[in-house]
């Protein structure tokens, strides 16, 4: 065995990269980048065991898609390295950035070949540019571009990071104690994803798939006295409203369930628990509001809606038009890309007894097109 387990760092904010999504969260093909960075990395068949960090709401799905070792991140990249080297167990250890998503395997060769050579091994880059240090030009010969993946010795990496200095990198933080360094030659393709344009220098990052994923809702709740009606997130004019945790809108509730569901992110009840009281009377256009959210920054664009509303009264045909400009508010999609259906039960059922209303809901998602986004900027 190789005895050293790869980290790979994806906890971050993605601040710098202005998206509704998140860098990692980017469709390349029919794959999330973060998953196609790891399946790289498996596929050299160096590791014994990768790590992947990330935040605790992106591991929950991350799980649908893969079994790596998932970490929850901390407030900071050496808290999020700390958290994980606590699962770390084998001689040495590699840290990588997901966002480092196109590494040529002779760059990891050539780093884990040197393992013996000090105790963190360090690709780094030539500097081609003339350098100033404040006004003063330097020698840049005597500079380098440090990268990451860096191979440190377990141990020795621990030891260093038991501070509450912190540190940019593994070779700060060993070199803090005076251990060695040694460098080897990195690559250009070790450029890290940091804003949009960055993915024009990344070429193994394919256009996202224009796969369209369709999910499918449905809900029920019974009427009951003395709440006011919400269907789509409007106000209905009826003598009741719906016997639920929330306010009750049903629609959006089917609705939220069919976004879910073409995400493949499970269903409502997952992420707004009725045995929550924070959730007791709320606002179900804030839920779908951080549905929304949540799909975008797992990188979905919405395609169309289609809803119907089994109600044997009260009459919704006034309220369609308006029920679909707010949803598409929230959406963020045309109006037209919704499409709002009413039917009674014909007096069959507890529809038909007027006893209550189901709603069933399609959403269709696509894969947010990056690549449209980015050749539509102004460079
Ligand atoms: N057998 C079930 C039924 C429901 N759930 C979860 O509860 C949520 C709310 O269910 P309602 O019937 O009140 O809409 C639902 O979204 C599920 O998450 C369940 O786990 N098992
Ligand atoms: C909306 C939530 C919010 O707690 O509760 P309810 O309003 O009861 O609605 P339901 O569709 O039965 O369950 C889903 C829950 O997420």
């Amino acid at each position: 065995m190789s005895q050293t387990t790869l980290v790979l760092l994806g906890a971050g904010s993605s601040s710098r990269f202005k998206s509704r999504v998140k860098k990692q969260w980017l469709y390349s093909g029919e794959v999330p980048l973060w998953l196609q960075v790891a399946q790289h990395f498996e596929g050299m068949g160096l590791f014994e065991k990768i790590i992947i960090v990330s935040s605790s709401q992106e591991i929950h799905y991350m799980k649908h898609f893969a079994d790596y070792t998932f970490i929850e991140g901390g407030d900071s990249r050496q808290a999020s390295l700390s958290n994980a080297l606590s699962h770390v167990n084998s001689s040495y250890v590699m840290v990588s950035d997901i966002a480092r998503c196109c590494i040529p395997e002779t760059m990891i060769q050539r780093i884990l070949h040197a393992k013996n050579e000090a105790a963190c091994i360090v690709p780094t880059l030539p500097v081609t540019d003339t350098l100033y240090m404040e006004n003063t030009p330097i020698d840049r010969e005597k500079v380098k571009i440090i990268q990451t993946p860096q191979l440190s010795r377990t141990k020795t990496l621990k030891q260093a990071l038991d501070t509450e200095i912190l540190f940019t990198d593994e070779s700060s933080a060993i070199a803090s104690l005076g251990q060695q360094i040694h460098f080897v030659e990195g690559s250009p393709l070790a450029h890290k994803l940091t804003t949009l344009d960055d993915l024009l220098k990344l070429p193994c990052i394919q256009a996202p798939s224009s796969r369209t994923l369709t999910g499918y809702g449905i809900d029920i709740h019974p009427f009951e006295t003395g709440k006011e009606m919400k269907l789509c997130g409007v106000t209905i004019d009826a003598e009741y409203g719906f016997k639920a945790h929330s306010d009750g809108d049903v629609a959006i509730h089917a609705l939220i369930d069919a976004l879910l569901g073409a995400a493949g992110m499970g269903d409502i009840g997952e992420l707004y628990p009725d045995t929550e009281p924070v959730f007791a009377g709320a606002d179900s256009t804030k839920l779908l509001e951080d549905t929304v959210e949540r799909i975008s920054s797992f990188g979905f664009e919405i395609g169309n809606i289609d809803m119907t509303i089994m109600a044997e009264a009260p009459k919704l045909l006034p309220y369609k038009a308006i029920m679909r400009t707010t949803l598409a508010s929230i959406l963020g999609i045309p109006s037209n890309r919704i499409n709002i259906k009413a039917t009674t039960a014909e007096k069959l059922g507890f529809v038909g007894r007027k006893e209550g209303v189901t709603v069933h809901a399609v959403a269709n998602l696509n894969y947010f097109n990056w690549k449209k986004s980015i050749n539509g900027r102004k460079t």
